[in-house]
């Protein structure tokens, strides 16, 4: 099949070199000329593991390629994917420009007629007016086909996501334009769901809100271990067992980050809110999210009385690991914070510095060392589970940091470890271990 998929973000960019290692013929097309010129020099524009691979290898094969030029890249093009952003408007509602932008691109440059599949996730009705955008400005009449197909991949998991998905959801109009996209998603040997538009758009955004749900529902019953001296890991895991609840997205933390869920659960209140509906649930899943981001530095202020000239290491900037996407990481929010309270901040991540250095404005010093980052320290924020971090010996704080306390966001140690260890240490929804001479 001959496939174009327009942009090459995370999901443009992983979902053409996928599509192209299952035997298609793919251009992707962006339009911003830099990223075409060092795709083109086969270097992904995002950092993901096994990416990289993947993309020579069909660029080899030419099976994949990449373009700035609309008209090349629809040329022929039997399926065209849009796979632009839909980022969050002020108002928490989703920013349709780029997905309209791309709809009058394939209407001017279209060669013969196409399924046109949205991937981005986009409030529902979206679909409908797509194609009537389309449609209606259609060079020489062409006309196209509808789908939604929504996205679920994970930035830093998003390759192997991609090959080992849990459902692919097609929403259509016509059953033909369902079947072409079920035989063009074979290869993957995953679970069809074949649905309507509105279903289809919906699925993604009720898929994240549930997620998000299941974050703060956890991260409550933290606050409330913390205050009866529960451990909110154990409580997770006994959770967990029961094949109703489910053990994933059960770890408590600061709150989750990333470039979708804060977006989608704000455009799904939005959403709602325009038909008159009050989902009060999920606005509360949102305001649990704000408070938790900030209860760390609470601790802190509570540990130290003030932050003034307080030396703190702050370990990772990036919203997950595996990823340099600092897109609504809470580091962006405790930076600052931090920054205001009067501490002096130096911020360790192994591959978000460049990104961070862009967005941050706050005065901090950066490092790629994690050891540079504790040397002289008074105290340790850790925001993202790196494995270096997660490994790291417990030892190394006592040793290298002018006081070892840790203030960890993410949970990364067990309390059996710390109980063996020297430093001072609180965490989320656990007891906190505060050894003695400590000062
Ligand atoms: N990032 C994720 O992990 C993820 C996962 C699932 C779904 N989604 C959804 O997928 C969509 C894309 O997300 P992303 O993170 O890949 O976005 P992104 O902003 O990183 O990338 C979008 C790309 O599209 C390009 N572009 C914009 N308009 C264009 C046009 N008219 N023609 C050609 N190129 C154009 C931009 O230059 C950019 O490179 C969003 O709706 C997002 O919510 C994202
Ligand atoms: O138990 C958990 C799981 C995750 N998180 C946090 O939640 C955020 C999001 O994590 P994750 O879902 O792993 O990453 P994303 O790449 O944002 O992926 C989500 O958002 C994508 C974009 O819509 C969807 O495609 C994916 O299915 C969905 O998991 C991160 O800040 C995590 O630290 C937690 O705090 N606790």
């Amino acid at each position: 099949m001959r496939i174009a998929v327009i942009g090459t973000g995370y999901v443009g960019l992983v979902t053409g070199v996928a599509l192209s290692e299952i035997g298609h013929a793919v251009t992707c097309i962006d339009i911003d000329p830099k990223k075409v010129e060092k795709l083109n020099h086969g270097e992904p524009t995002i950092y993901e593991p096994g990416l990289q691979e993947l993309m020579l290898k069909n660029m080899e094969a030419h099976r994949l390629s990449f373009t700035s030029k609309h008209e090349t890249g629809l040329e022929g093009a039997q399926v065209v994917y849009i796979a632009v952003g839909t980022p969050r408007r002020p108002d928490g509602s989703a920013n349709l420009d780029y997905v309209e932008q791309a709809a009058r691109d394939i209407a001017g440059n279209l060669s013969r007629p196409a399924i046109v599949v949205i991937k981005s996730t986009v409030p529902v009705g979206t679909n409908d007016h797509i194609k009537r955008l389309i449609n209606s400005a259609a060079k020489d009449g062409i006309q196209v086909e509808i789908a939604s197909n929504p996205e679920f991949l994970r930035e830093g998991s998003a390759v192997e996501d991609t090959f080992n998905g849990d459902r692919i959801v097609i929403g259509t109009e016509s059953p033909a334009a369902a079947d072409v996209l079920e035989e063009v998603n074979r290869p993957f040997g995953i679970p069809v769901l074949k649905t309507d538009l509105a279903s289809s758009e919906m699925i993604k955004y009720a898929s994240n809100a549930f997620l998000a749900t299941k974050i703060s529902f956890i991260n409550e019953i933290a606050n409330i271990c913390e205050k009866l001296g529960a451990n909110v890991d154990e409580v997770a895991t006994g959770m967990g067992m029961d094949r109703r609840i489910g053990s994933s997205f059960l770890k408590a933390g600061i709150g989750y980050g990333g470039s979708c869920f804060p977006k989608d659960t704000n455009a799904l209140v939005q959403l709602a809110g325009n038909h008159h509906h009050d989902f009060n649930l999920l606005k509360s899943v949102i305001e649990v999210n704000n408070h938790q981001q900030v209860l760390l530095i609470e601790k802190m202020l509570a540990r130290f009385g003030s932050l003034k000239e307080k030396r703190i290491a702050v370990l990772g900037l990036a919203f997950k690991p595996n990823t340099d996407d600092l897109r609504e990481s809470p580091a962006l929010v405790m930076i600052p914070k931090l920054v205001e309270l009067g501490a002096d901040v130096i911020a360790y991540d192994p591959i978000a510095v460049k990104n961070a250095r862009k967005v941050l404005s706050a005065p901090v010093a950066y490092t790629e060392n994690v050891g540079e980052a504790l040397r002289g320290a008074d105290c340790v924020l850790i925001i993202t589970d790196w494995p270096a971090v997660k490994k790291m010996d417990l030892s190394t704080y006592s040793r290298t940091m002018n006081h070892p306390v840790v203030f960890d966001g993410r949970n990364c140690y067990s309390l059996d470890e710390v109980s063996r260890s020297k430093i001072e240490y609180y965490s989320i929804g656990r007891p906190s271990h505060i050894p003695e001479l400590i000062g």
